[in-house]
């Protein structure tokens, strides 16, 4: 990435993007989803070796970075309290100073996101930010839970003010390749979503093979999902550089078939700055500009922020302060 980029980058209008509609399953298009595994791995792994943002522009591309995060807390032991603090670290992700000295003013996150019992004090606690709030649902992690009640909590949530919705899909119907299954799924939790976006997570390291992710990826698109997310974060693997070729690659093909284009959120894992810098050259390469933009694109992360936050002390300060002082986020 070069200057001008970065300053293109940073200047894009917000846009309002149509929303995917979905469209009727098409078997032909699955059935003839490949994914070369070989050539997949050889592509990413060559990634994170490659100068792709020069040190001067680092600290935008961190900055940008912040904007596209889902400031995230999934833990059994949430509380209100915890909530409201990450949600103003969501309104005021870096520290004044940091900020001035940087001259930049005004970012957030992309979206706070937690679990349907927390959604209320983060609607309150995010009262007039603009900053939306995504529920994880459907039974999350595992999506096991009786299909009705599933579609219930995606409703009770959305009636919470959830305006996200992080559903998890069924990987059995992927390991059995019950591609209507699937998709009938998916398109049920799309409906009961009604106006607020549904982000659909196919929990890749449990799919088996990429092959499979990218036939997962096509039909959820198919049934409607407004991104995909490839990970709960409570997987043993969770967002890779592979599985994200094989799946903006998907979201590509779809865009090129259909005109829609559908957001992509790489969640689990994801703690260090210089990985989030992977990721969105990454996009930029595969998939452009565009999607650069929080309609389109989110890191799903609980821990991203603080190392962030540092690597900006040390742009500017050039010295590093002690993580502890970046505990949230
Ligand atoms: O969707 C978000 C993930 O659960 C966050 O995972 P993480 O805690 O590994 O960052």
């Amino acid at each position: 990435m070069d200057s001008q980029t970065t300053e293109r980058t940073a200047q894009l209008p917000q846009v309002t993007e149509p929303r995917n509609p979905g469209m009727a399953l098409d078997l032909d298009w699955v059935a003839g989803v490949q994914a070369n595994t070989s050539a997949i791995e050889r592509r990413a792994a060559s990634l994170p070796g490659r100068r792709s943002v020069k040190k001067d522009y680092q600290a935008a591309w961190l900055l940008k970075a912040i904007t596209l995060i889902d400031l995230t807390t999934l833990s059994g032991d949430d509380t209100a309290g915890r909530v409201r603090r990450l949600c103003s670290k969501a309104r005021q992700p870096v520290r004044t100073e940091l900020l001035d000295a940087l001259g930049v003013d005004g970012i957030t996150t992309g979206a706070v996101c937690v679990y349907h019992d927390m959604i209320a004090p983060a609607v309150q606690a995010l009262q007039g930010s603009g900053i939306p709030v995504a529920a994880v649902s459907t039974g999350f992690p595992a999506g096991l839970s009786p299909f009705h009640l599933r579609l219930a909590e995606i409703e009770e949530s959305v009636k919470a003010g959830a305006e996200e919705i992080d559903i998890v899909i069924s990987r059995r119907h992927v390991l059995t390749q019950n591609w209507q299954a699937l998709y009938d799924e998916m398109k049920a939790f799309r409906t009961a979503c009604g106006d607020a976006h549904v982000k659909a997570i196919l929990a890749t390291g449990e799919l088996g093979t990429l092959r499979n992710v990218a036939r997962a990826s096509l039909i959820c698109m198919m049934a409607g999902a407004d991104f995909i997310k490839t990970s709960t974060g409570k997987e043993s693997v969770n967002a890779t550089l592979p599985v994200s070729l094989v799946m903006i690659r998907a979201i590509r093909d779809y865009y090129e078939r259909t005109g829609y284009r559908v957001g992509y959120k790489p969640a689990g894992g994801i703690s260090k700055a210089k990985d989030s810098l992977v990721y969105l050259s990454l996009i930029k390469e595969e998939l452009g500009d565009r999607w650069l933009m929080p309609d389109l694109f989110r890191f799903g992360a609980s821990s991203l922020l603080g190392d962030i936050e540092r690597q900006l002390e040390h742009h500017v300060t050039g010295a590093y302060s002690a993580g502890y002082r970046h505990a949230m986020g």
